[in-house]
C-alpha cells in the first residue's frame, strides 16, 4: 500500500532539505522526485529493500554524484553550488563499503583521514577511543576482525567533529554489545546537537532510536514520519496476550467476544484478542473490569517491521 506524501514545508530548522530530487542511470530511475527535510538534531533513519535508492540518495545528499533533477541543500548551502565545499566541512560520513588500507595501523588510517579532511591531528587518539579501538591502534588494519573495520570506518567519519553526519549501514558486522554501544554514542552525539541520518536493514534495531523515518521504495519515499505516526498511517491492527487460569478461558473467551475485537484465539497459556487501533482502550477497559482473572498481559503493538512490509509490498 503506497501513500503519497505531500511535499514538506520549508523551515528555517531544516539542515536537510530536498526538493523533486531525481537521479536516473539510463532507465533505471535510482531515486525519483524526493522531497524531505531533516531537523537539525535529529536522528533520521532511512529504510528500504536492497536497490530501493538509499545509497543513490545519500551521495546526492553528500554531492558525491550529481542529481539528474531537482534541488537539495544542505545548512542551506545547494550541493552543487561553489558554498558547499564549506558545508562539507561539517559533513561526517560512513559509507556503506569503507575503504581501508590494509598495511597501515588504525591510528595511521585515522591520520591518513584526518589529513584529508583538515581536522587536527590529535582527534586521531579520542576518535579510537570513542569508538572502543584504543587497543588496537598499532595493530594493521588487515588483522582486523570485520566489526573492527566498521569502527574504524565510524571513527574516521567522527573526525573534524561533524555537525551532520551521514552513516549508510553503520552497525553492518557489528555484534549485539557493539551494535548497543554504536547507539550510546549516537545517544551522545545527539545530545551534542549533531544530526544524523542513517540507513539500516535490521529493523528492530532502528525503531527506538531514530525521531523519524522515512521507507523508500523504487526510488520514492513512500512514507516519512515517526514509528508511531507510520503505525498509526497504516491502521494496523495490534494484540493483546491475556494470560488467564485455565478455567477462566471460556468465560473470558465470551466477555471478549462481544467487544469489536477482530480476532480471539485461545493459545497455549492465553488469549490472543487483536483489535483495531480505535478500539485499544475498550479492550483494556474490559480486561481491566476482569479483575483478578488476568493473571498477566502484554500489549503488541505492531513492528517497524509490519509497517514497512505494509508501506514498501
Ligand atoms: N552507478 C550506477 N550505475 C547504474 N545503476 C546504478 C548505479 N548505482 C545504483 N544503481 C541502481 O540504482 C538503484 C538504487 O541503488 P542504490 O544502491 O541506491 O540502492 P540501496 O537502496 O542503497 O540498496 P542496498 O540496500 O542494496 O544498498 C538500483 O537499481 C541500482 O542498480
Amino acid at each position: 500500500m503506497a501513500g503519497t506524501i505531500p511535499a514538506p514545508a520549508e523551515s528555517a530548522a531544516s539542515v536537510i532539505a530536498i526538493r523533486g530530487a531525481t537521479r536516473h542511470y539510463g532507465t533505471v530511475r535510482a531515486v525519483d522526485g524526493v522531497d524531505l527535510d531533516v531537523a537539525r538534531g535529529e536522528v533520521f533513519g532511512l529504510i528500504g529493500h536492497n536497490g530501493a535508492g538509499k545509497s543513490t540518495l545519500f551521495k546526492m545528499m553528500l554531492g558525491l554524484i550529481p542529481v539528474t533533477a531537482g534541488d537539495i541543500r544542505i545548512d542551506g548551502a545547494p550541493v552543487a553550488g561553489s558554498g558547499f565545499r564549506a558545508v562539507r566541512r561539517k559533513i561526517g560520513y560512513l559509507p556503506e563499503n569503507v575503504v581501508l588500507y590494509d598495511n597501515l595501523t588504525g591510528l595511521e588510517t585515522l591520520q591518513f583521514f584526518a589529513r584529508l579532511k583538515g581536522a587536527p591531528a590529535q582527534e586521531c587518539i579520542p576518535a579510537m577511543e570513542r569508538v572502543g579501538l584504543t587497543q588496537a591502534a598499532k595493530r594493521r588494519v588487515r588483522e582486523y576482525s570485520k566489526g573492527m573495520r566498521q569502527r574504524l570506518g565510524f571513527a574516521q567519519a567522527l573526525l573534524g567533529k561533524p555537525q551532520i553526519l551521514f552513516l549508510d549501514e553503520p552497525t553492518t558486522g557489528l555484534d549485539p554489545e557493539a551494535i548497543r554501544e554504536f547507539y550510546v554514542i549516537l545517544r551522545g552525539l545527539k545530545a551534542e546537537g549533531v544530526t544524523m541520518i542513517l540507513t539500516s536493514h535490521i529493523l528492530a534495531e532502528i525503531q527506538e532510536r531514530v525521531d523519524r523515518l522515512a521507507i523508500m521504495a523504487a526510488g520514492k519515499l513512500q512514507a516519512v514520519g515517526t514509528v508511531q505516526a507510520l503505525r498509526e498511517q497504516m491502521d494496523l491492527p495490534l494484540w493483546f496476550h491475556v494470560r488467564l487460569a485455565p478455567e477462566d478461558f471460556e468465560q473470558v473467551r465470551t466477555v471478549l467476544g462481544n467487544l469489536p475485537v477482530t480476532a480471539v484465539e485461545a493459545r497455549e497459556d492465553h488469549v490472543a484478542v487483536q483489535c483495531r487501533r480505535e478500539s485499544k482502550m475498550l479492550v483494556m477497559q474490559a480486561l481491566a473490569s476482569l479483575g483478578a482473572k488476568v493473571l498477566d498481559l502484554h500489549v503488541h503493538e505492531p513492528s517497524l517491521e509490519d509497517v514497512f512490509f505494509g508501506f514498501s509490498d
